[in-house]
């Protein structure tokens, strides 16, 4: 099963240029890291892949569940660019709301919460009220409540930005054990960050890809001599003109 944007036009509003116009994309399976310039319409993309706003044209599928579906929002999992602490609740409770928002009952919600909680090492502040993390430790509880349902696609925006370099390689490993059948579409600015581990990368630029394709098809943008450790950086500006 593929997620699949087909012919997607989407505004901010009525008078302002559209950011994705007549855009289409087709979510590869494994991991997929998204790169492009601020304003490059990537926490967009996102947004009308999970169905948390509607294109003005086109359609969202995942397999043949058009997102409007509830099992197309149960499959499809979304961790915004600023997490918002809930007041009053807990980190647990936060993590096991949004669960129960995707139609988990409330029990299994509660535990869910516990096991998503410990895959990003967050158990020790499981009861501490979200107002009270700090910004890395909210966005842990967004990986936390992206990870409850179980979710066959993960779409995750900035999710390791905050994290020091600690965090980051627990949810690196994290990635690498997510089960064969779930695919990951996460946006980052550090390029260099997940190149490594990525299957697939795609680049946005002013609501247009540039590049999507495996990983070795965009390090090979790299100019030639590019040292090893930056062929990600070299890609990235080869594929990108200086004006972005
Ligand atoms: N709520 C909003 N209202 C109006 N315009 C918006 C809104 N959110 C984003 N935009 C505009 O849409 C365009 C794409 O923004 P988007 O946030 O999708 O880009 P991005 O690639 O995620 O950027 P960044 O890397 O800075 O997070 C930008 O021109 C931005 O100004």
């Amino acid at each position: 099963m593929t997620l699949e944007l087909t012919s997607c036009t989407y505004a901010y509003s009525r008078r302002k240029q559209a950011v994705l116009d007549d855009f289409s994309y087709r979510l590869p399976a494994g991991l997929t890291v998204l790169l492009g310039p601020n304003g490059a319409g990537k926490s967009t993309l996102l947004k009308i892949a999970a169905s948390v706003v509607r294109p003005k044209r086109g359609s969202v599928t995942f397999g043949d569940l058009p997102s409007t579906a509830k099992p197309f929002r149960q499959a499809v999992a979304w961790m915004p660019q600023n997490i918002t602490a809930m007041p009053g609740l807990t980190a647990r409770e936060h993590v096991a709301y949004v669960g129960w928002l995707k139609g988990m009952n409330r029990s299994d919600a509660w535990r869910a919460a516990r096991r998503a909680l410990a895959r990003v090492e967050l158990s020790d502040q499981a009861d501490t009220r979200t107002t009270s993390l700090s910004g890395g430790q909210l966005r842990r509880v967004g990986v936390a409540a992206a990870l409850v349902h179980e979710a066959r696609v993960l779409l995750l925006d900035e999710p390791t930005a905050g994290m020091d370099p600690r965090q980051r390689r627990v949810f690196r490993d994290l990635l690498r054990n997510l089960t064969d059948d779930v695919s990951v579409l996460m946006s980052t600015h550090d390029v260099a960050d997940l190149a490594e581990e990525a299957d697939h990368v795609s680049v946005l630029s002013r609501g247009r890809v540039l590049h999507s394709g495996t990983a070795d098809t965009f390090l090979a943008h790299a100019p030639a001599g590019t040292a090893p450790g930056r062929l990600a950086e070299g890609a990235y500006s080869a594929l990108l003109p200086l004006q972005e």
